[in-house]
């Protein structure tokens, strides 16, 4: 995919919030996050080597309040497209995303997070989690209390001076999560977040991810092509087709957690989106995905 990584984007960030007397984020680890996002009739073409790519066609997708929702489906057909437009990275050539901010009048924020966390490798571990405050100018006291509480919520409060060279891939998409939750996402985007770790370091983060789910009620977009992922950590799996990219079906997950693979519900349904998604020809079977005919 060629939108450039390395960067968490959040539209917030050239808002200038002055500096608040009451912090506008609430400590109490009980209060929900406040979303929802509506898509309607999003479309996107590129041109590539001259030629116009409809990456993605009539997309309509609205997600509610709290929810998990993952993106399946073959490589390119226009997953990261949508995470991009959603997080203001790239604009859609027609359609609408709107969304209805959080009741206490927060600016909206949708938080993305790549496959290679995008740290600050000359910040520690701290200062990274807490950048997106300082740019908000919130109180170094308030600062101190949400670093800390995010950090735990990730485990990584005893690391908080380590240097961003000495973390594992898993720690340092821990602290990606930390510095993004900290901002109190409205929605949180992840483009294939756990791809590069070990197998053993990916459950781990699908537990973790699960938990503070649970206990914040952010709202989460995931993308990836895995369907055992998808099928672990959501409660919708949204199958996008390719060439262009529309929206194939949408399968509810209604599977109580912890999920394990080797239940039969849970095989059922992967047997029935893998069917779906073999359908679906990637960039290699499809040539240029999309290319319009002339
Ligand atoms: N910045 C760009 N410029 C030109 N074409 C692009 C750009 N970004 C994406 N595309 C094209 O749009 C289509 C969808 O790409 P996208 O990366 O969104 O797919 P994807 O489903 O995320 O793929 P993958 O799973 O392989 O990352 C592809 O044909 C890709 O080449």
């Amino acid at each position: 995919m060629n939108v450039p990584s390395g960067t968490e984007i959040d539209l917030a960030l050239p808002r200038a919030i002055p500096a608040p007397k009451v912090a506008p984020v609430i400590l109490n680890s009980d209060d929900r996050f406040d979303a929802k996002l509506k898509i309607d009739r999003l479309y996107k073409s590129y041109t590539v080597a001259g030629k116009e790519i409809q990456a993605l066609a009539d997309i309509n997708l609205e997600i509610r309040r709290g929810e998990f929702v993952a993106i399946v489906g073959p490589s390119g057909c226009g997953k990261s497209t949508l995470l991009n437009l959603i997080a203001g990275l790239d604009r859609a050539d027609s359609g609408t995303i709107e969304s209805f901010d959080d009741p206490h009048g927060g600016a909206c924020k949708r938080l993305l997070i790549f496959q290679e966390s995008s740290l600050f490798p000359w910040l520690n571990v701290f200062d990274n989690v807490a950048y997106g405050l300082k740019l908000r100018n919130f109180s170094k006291p308030v600062i101190q209390a949400l670093v800390e509480q995010y950090l735990s919520m990730v485990h990584l409060w005893p690391f908080k001076d380590a240097c961003v060279h000495q973390l594992s891939g898993g720690m340092k998409q821990r602290v990606a999560l930390a510095r993004a939750l900290v901002l109190k996402p409205e929605i949180l985007l992840m483009d294939e977040a756990f791809a590069a770790l070990d197998v053993q370091t990916k459950q781990d983060m699908y537990r973790l991810l699960l938990e503070i789910w649970k206990k914040t009620g952010v709202t989460i977009l995931f993308v990836t092509h895995n369907v055992d992922e998808a099928l672990m950590l959501s409660n919708r799996i949204v199958l996008l087709s390719s060439h262009p990219g529309r929206i194939k079906r949408e399968f509810p997950v209604d599977l109580g957690y912890p999920r394990s693979g080797e239940d039969w519900p849970f095989r059922e349904l992967r047997s029935e989106i893998v069917a779906e998604f073999m359908n679906e020809p990637g960039d290699i079977q499809g040539g240029i995905a999309g290319e319009k005919a002339n």
